[in-house]
């Protein structure tokens, strides 16, 4: 797979303060990476110098082999921030059309790229009385002039409500369907297990982890939850069958290491017609994003 963005050995200080300490990650084409972390933990400093906007102190970042910032990756590069602001008194049309004109493009295509992003119908109205869905929207389509093959995504669906979410992860899906890689970070820590593919977690300056959710999940080895909804009467009998169980109102919990996983199954499976119900739950991103993530004293 062709890497988009490199970045070897980063490391970034603010007089005593050290943002970023060592960090390697890339991002390939069509890939989906979701940067994590908790306030203060090197995000923005991160994304600040893929931009270009600070130089680290150590190590490299490049975006197709060009130097953050430089006339080649700034052409290869968009970012959406957080809270996108337009000038309200323009529409949707003119403020791309504007954006469109700065970049050396055709305004004309302002239209397409509204369509593209759902807002064809609102193109002749102000921004002024878009809702921030729609508002984020105008972002994405000022993000896709030019096609950029790196898209760097701040928190891009903070305050949208879960439809305007899920669009937005579709628009976004799409986009990497074509081959655009997506760098996004976020808090939303459901939305991003269900829409990324790969989850990069930074805790103090330093990654913890970078991977996949199986491969976090390996790596984590976190224990596996079961519950067992029983047949009327048999909770007792599942109870003293399976070491570790204990009885809840709802069924029977038991939890197990993910190597022992498979003979509790078998375990579960030979007490046969007694068991009513089985749900298997893997740590979530949450208990993984707990894990990695630890802070100083916690
Ligand atoms: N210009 C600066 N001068 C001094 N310290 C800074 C500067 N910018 C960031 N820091 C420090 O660097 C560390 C990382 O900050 P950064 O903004 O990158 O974190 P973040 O993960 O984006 O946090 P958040 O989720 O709150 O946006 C923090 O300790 C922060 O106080």
């Amino acid at each position: 797979m062709t890497s988009i963005l490199k970045i070897s050995t980063l490391t970034k200080r603010y007089g005593d303060v050290t943002a970023l300490r060592d960090v390697s990650l890339e991002v390939a084409a069509g890939e989906r990476v979701a940067l994590l972390g908790h306030n203060g933990a090197g995000k923005s400093t991160l994304i600040k110098i893929v931009l270009g906007l600070i130089d680290a102190s150590a190590g490299q970042a490049s975006v197709l082999g060009a130097a953050p910032g430089s006339a080649a990756a700034r052409r290869q590069v968009a970012y959406l921030p957080e809270n996108v602001a337009f000038h309200p008194a323009l529409t949707g049309l003119e403020q791309l059309r504007h954006y469109l004109s700065l970049r050396g493009a055709d305004p004309r295509q302002a239209g397409e790229l509204l369509a593209r992003v759902g807002l064809g119908d609102a193109g002749k109205r102000r921004i002024g009385t878009y809702s921030k869905g729609m508002r984020q929207r105008v972002g994405l389509a000022q993000a896709l002039i030019g096609q950029p093959k790196l898209l760097v995504l701040d928190e891009p669906t903070s305050g949208l409500d879960p439809v305007s979410r899920r669009n937005f992860y579709d628009l976004m899906d799409g986009l990497a369907a074509e081959g655009a890689a997506i760098l996004l970070s976020s808090h939303a820590l459901t939305e991003v297990e269900a829409r990324t593919d790969r989850i990069a977690i930074l805790s103090e300056g330093q990654l913890m982890t970078d991977g996949s959710l199986p491969q976090l999940r390996r790596r984590a080895n976190l224990p596996v939850t079961m519950i067992i909804t029983p047949h009327n009467g048999y909770g007792s009998d599942i109870v003293a069958a399976l070491p570790n169980a204990i009885r809840l109102d709802t069924g029977v919990k038991l939890t197990c290491s993910q190597d022992e996983k498979l003979a509790t199954l078998a375990q579960i499976a030979a007490l046969g017609s007694k068991v009513a119900e089985l749900e298997v739950m893997p740590p979530s991103l949450e208990d993984l994003y707990s894990h990695f993530s630890r802070r100083t004293g916690e």
